[in-house]
């Protein structure tokens, strides 16, 4: 009983320490925000290593224990750690793609469609717009699936430059004439920030593609237009430095972003990409943007695009998109992963079925 009071006791005396910790903490975090200011106003540098070293030599000339000075060094590296991020302006602490800046939902308006507003819709298409006929037949086969996002690719950055490498214009034509016919939208990949003003005679959004995620000048020029842009992550990008990218378009005035999950390298072979299913929440929870799953690059498997799919919407997912074409056989890119269109038919209708039993 007797040992339990005073273990209470010495409880309240730490305590009665710890809110002085608080108090004094608070009132050095103050005073640096005022060395914060001070530093602003000369142009002087943040972080200062010099400073930093004489406050740890100080705290070694000082200590007679019992904690050892490397212990409160440690400590104290963390505060000055903790004392910078107080000096950073608002700007540097709260990115504009962030929630923190925007608590609610950016809701992006493609067409007559809206993605991030809740409900779950699909983009799909060739990988590459090869001709009028491939693409009017996948077009036809959306319409009678109702769908209405439709992405096909007219500038293809591939790996080898010996490989085709798109109609350019001519195949942007051809996905307009098909999304007109059919009352779709489009969405297509541009490489070179001169082309995004004539694209967007073209295109409803502008696709940025995984090897041009952090080409910073095409990211500033898609930042200056009024059109939606679907960025992809790169394909060894952090999850910060995809957020990032979406910064440097968003810095721009231009917030229509939607992200998109391509799948990640990395050791695993057995499918093209590795899918970062996570990324999904992630992404919604740091960023108050729109979030899209490419089940064909990630797996560049057909047998697992449904389940890939089911994974995305169930995880939250704004939109999936996949590959279709007519005859993958012969199709110019992509051949192995894309559906044919009774593939992409069944594929459909399971996914549709799921996501039904998902809202339920
Ligand atoms: C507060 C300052 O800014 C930073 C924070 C420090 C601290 O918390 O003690 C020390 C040096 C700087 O890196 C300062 O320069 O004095």
């Amino acid at each position: 009983m007797s040992t339990n009071n005073e273990l209470v006791q010495l409880r309240d005396k730490v305590d009665e320490i710890n809110l002085k910790i608080v108090e004094l903490l608070n009132e050095r975090g103050t005073v640096v925000q005022e060395i914060g200011k001070q530093k602003i106003k000369h142009g002087i540098k943040r972080f200062d290593p010099v400073r930093e070293r004489e406050v740890l030599d100080m705290i070694a000339n000082v200590n007679d224990g019992p904690f050892e000075t490397s212990t409160l060094q440690h400590i104290f590296k963390t505060i000055f750690q903790a004392s910078l991020e107080l000096q950073e302006d608002d700007h540097r602490k709260a990115l504009l793609v962030s929630r923190k800046k925007k608590p609610e939902n950016t809701i992006v308006r493609v067409k007559n469609d809206l993605i991030g507003d809740g409900s779950q819709s699909f983009i799909m298409g060739p990988c590459a717009v090869e001709s009028y006929e491939q693409v009017r037949a996948v077009g036809q086969a959306m319409k009678q699936q109702g769908l209405t996002m439709m992405r096909g690719g007219a500038f293809k950055p591939r790996t080898s430059p010996y490989d085709f490498q798109g109609l350019g214009y001519e195949g942007l034509q051809i996905l307009r004439d098909v999304a007109d016919e059919f009352d779709l939208s489009v969405i297509s990949e541009i490489l070179n920030p001169n082309d995004v003003e004539r694209a967007l005679e073209y295109v409803d959004v502008i696709q940025i593609g995984a090897r041009n995620m952090q080409n910073f000048d095409l990211l500033r020029t898609v930042g200056q237009v009024n059109k939606p842009v679907l960025l992809k992550r790169g394909l060894s990008a952090t999850i910060e430095e995809f957020i990032n990218a979406a910064e440097y378009i968003i810095s721009q005035g231009n917030d229509q972003i939607i992200l998109c999950e391509r799948g990640i390298r990395t050791y695993e072979r057995a499918t093209r990409n590795t899918l970062d299913i996570s990324a999904v929440p992630i992404l919604k929870k740091e960023t108050h943007l729109p979030v899209v799953v490419d089940v064909t690059h990630s797996t560049g498997r057909k047998d697992l695009l449904l389940p890939a799919a089911k994974a995305a919407l169930a995880i939250g997912a704004d939109a999936v998109m996949a590959e279709v074409h007519p005859d993958p056989a012969v199709a110019l890119s992509d051949s192995a992963q894309q559906m044919n269109i009774p593939q992409f038919e069944e594929f459909m209708h399971e996914l549709k079925d799921f996501r039904a039993k998902l809202q339920s």
